[in-house]
């Protein structure tokens, strides 16, 4: 199945909205894409009507991205039903994405926790639009995700991979460009490194990142 619209390669998203001056931050300053997570265990924990109310202060872009790990039909539904999201990015194997994009026909992006080169994937099934390359979490970690944890930038020199990826783990207004210069990534998502606390965003690091991000993503 082919993926409804063409997707943005480039661009910078913001994950873990939960209040007003952080969304009102990344419409400011120009992020392609907001993330709203829909995982208990996460402190950026939203319910649909609070991801509604967000959204709702701005109407048009940026696409709008529910996170969920390992979701039923019947979470996704709930969430949808109380929503408008562009995109869903879960934590779940290729065989899920696939029912999930041919259940709901949003478009899917899949997280892929990565230690090793050997982790990197090497395709993309065609129901999933792009793959998010993550660090594996500690073993006692209490969420797949946004951890603060940073992945090996080097594993991805000479990873040419044809379709659309973004790396996501440990990104900070300071060093998300050397991120991206040393592992040629197309696009990135950060959480904790633009907060002041868990779950709360510091507006003034959303600037700064996205400015870093984008000079770094689009110059030459
Ligand atoms: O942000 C969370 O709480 C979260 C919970 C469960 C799964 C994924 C989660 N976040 C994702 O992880 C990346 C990296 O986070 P960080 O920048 O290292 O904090 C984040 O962008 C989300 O896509």
């Amino acid at each position: 199945m082919v993926p409804l619209s063409a997707p943005a390669v480039r661009g910078v998203k913001i994950c873990g909205l939960t209040e007003e001056a952080g969304f009102d931050a990344c419409i400011a300053h120009g992020a392609d894409w907001v993330g709203f997570v829909f995982f208990d265990r996460s402190p950026r924990c939203v319910t649909p009507a609070q991801a509604r109310a967000l959204s709702g202060r701005h109407a048009g872009g940026p696409a709008r991205v529910g996170l969920f790990v390992h979701p039923d039909d019947e979470t996704l539904a709930r969430v949808l039903d109380g929503v408008s999201l562009d995109i869903l990015q879960i934590y779940a194997s290729f065989e899920r994405a696939a029912e999930v994009y041919a259940r709901f026909g949003v478009p899917v992006w899949l997280s892929q926790p990565v230690s090793a080169r050997a982790d990197l994937p090497v395709a993309c099934p065609a129901a999933v639009e792009r793959i998010l390359i993550e660090p594996k979490p500690p073993a006692s970690a209490s969420r797949p995700g946004g951890n603060a944890q940073k992945l090996d930038w080097g594993l991805m020199q000479g990873w040419t991979p044809s379709f659309p990826w973004m790396l996501a783990g440990g990104l900070t207004p300071d060093n998300v460009a050397q991120a991206i210069e040393q592992s040629g990534a197309p696009a990135v998502d950060v959480s904790s490194g633009v907060e002041s606390a868990p779950g709360l965003k510091s507006p003034d690091a959303i600037a700064r990142f996205i400015q870093n991000a984008r000079s770094a993503l689009f110059s030459g």
